[in-house]
């Protein structure tokens, strides 16, 4: 494995690439495909729970747990997402925007 192989930003990409391939394959053969089967409903749900999880393993202090987690959390992310018609170009862009603005600055806006 190569640094540019776990580089995150390729990671996601893939991830997302793959999830958004499994549109439409057999729920037997992909567990993606089962989800997005279920639609926004039961990906926001699966997506709950992993959440629940890893925030679990983060009070537990267990780094590989914390770590497994967190990457339950991505894909889970990715599949709600692509659900929902989001890519996360759009969530890139958002994010972008927000740079260099402290929340606390964003938050005092909103009042
Ligand atoms: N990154 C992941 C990934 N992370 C987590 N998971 C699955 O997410 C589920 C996590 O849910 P739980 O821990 O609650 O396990 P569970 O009780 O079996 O799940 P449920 O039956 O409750 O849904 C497990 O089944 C994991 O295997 C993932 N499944 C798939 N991927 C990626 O998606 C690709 C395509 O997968 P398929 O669509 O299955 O071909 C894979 O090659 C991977 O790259």
């Amino acid at each position: 494995m190569t640094n540019k192989d776990v580089e995150i930003g390729a990671v996601l990409t893939r991830l997302e690439e793959t999830v958004a391939a499994r549109r439409g394959a057999s729920a037997d053969a992909s567990y993606t495909a089962s989800l997005l089967a279920g639609g926004p409903q039961k990906c926001a749900k699966k997506f709950g729970e992993e959440a629940v999880e890893a925030a679990l393993a983060a009070v537990s202090g267990d780094k590989t747990h914390i770590s497994e987690e967190a990457a339950d959390v991505l894909y889970h992310l990715i599949v709600m997402l692509n659900v929902s018609g989001i890519t996360m170009d759009d969530v890139a862009r958002v994010l972008v925007r927000r740079e260099g603005v402290s929340g606390h600055q964003e938050k005092a806006s909103r009042q």
